[in-house]
């Protein structure tokens, strides 16, 4: 199907990503209602990205789940690349994260719960995300998450290129210290930082912030400490992923039969138990 700028309607600026902006779009003929994410040319090609837009475009086209953002299509004019993005009507997880500083037990447990289906699904077809993180998650209108920005998703086993990662905060300690290199498992990457993801939902920052040199020791010895506020059965499910050997984190489909997500995920579960 062949796409142009002309068969929209550009509505305001969502915001700006770090390589071009978002708008809301509506397609002309249909009225569907998409997120239209502009990419220039000549700032992809400084930024040495080609090869990530490129990867993002043919990870993300080939993926349908309810917790993956869905890329519709895509098209290009001399200076720009347009990207035709589902649109998740409540914008960015880690606005809401940090204006309500952390997120109650059950939706953090609904929203890991959400992430680890996505996950299995990326899984399944051997692709890792390597950039979980809040900033990369959107809300959907029935608060449902959305995972997206798949520039630093690879067909595992892949290559490692951590020139040009953002923060430190979710990298696993295969990824950080040079003596587990050679156990870079890849999809396991994932688990780790799903770890780090339920860490932050619950406690409101990432479990190893620190200096950039800190952390990075604090990773490689998962040198965390879990507040008291966070119930047992989340703080058990945060020391099953955030494991030094990727072979003895949880899998996926363990996550999301560990009491704390049935506890507060599986309402028909507590109505039989009640
Ligand atoms: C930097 O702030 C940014 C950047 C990009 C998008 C948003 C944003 N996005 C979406 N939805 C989206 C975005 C995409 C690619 N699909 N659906 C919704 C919002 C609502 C309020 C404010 C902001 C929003 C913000």
């Amino acid at each position: 199907k062949q796409f142009h700028l002309g068969m929209f309607e550009i509505g305001r600026a969502l915001g700006k990503g770090k390589f071009g902006r978002v708008y809301l779009a509506r397609e002309r003929q249909s009225g569907f209602i998409c997120a239209l994410k502009v990419l220039f040319k000549n700032e992809i090609q400084q930024g040495r990205i080609e090869k990530q837009v490129t990867r993002e475009i043919e990870i993300q086209t080939h993926l349908r789940h309810p917790n993956i953002l869905q890329l519709y299509g895509h098209f290009h004019d001399s200076k720009r690349i347009f990207l035709i993005l589902e649109f998740a009507g409540k914008g960015e997880l880690y606005k809401h994260l940090r204006k309500e500083n952390r997120f109650p037990e059950r939706k953090a447990a609904q929203y890991v719960t959400q992430m680890a289906s996505a996950l299995r699904h990326l899984h399944r077809k051997h692709i890792i995300h390597r950039d979980i993180k809040p900033e990369n998650i959107l809300v959907g209108i029935y608060g449902e998450i959305k995972m997206s920005d798949f520039g630093w998703s690879v067909h595992a086993p892949s290559g490692r290129r951590l020139t040009q990662c953002g923060t430190l905060d979710y990298l696993p300690p295969e990824m950080v210290d040079p003596r587990r290199y050679d156990k870079c498992y890849d999809e396991k990457v994932d688990l780790w930082a799903l770890g780090v993801l339920m860490y932050e939902f619950l406690v409101g920052e990432a479990p190893f912030e620190d200096t950039p040199v800190m952390t990075q020791r604090r990773i490689a010895k998962a040198d965390m400490t879990i507040p008291s506020f966070v119930s047992p059965e989340a703080r058990d499910l945060i020391s099953k992923l955030l494991v030094l050997d990727p072979d003895k984190r949880i899998p996926l489909v363990d996550v999301q039969q560990h009491p704390w997500v049935i506890k507060h995920c599986c309402k028909d579960e507590k109505e039989k138990s009640e």
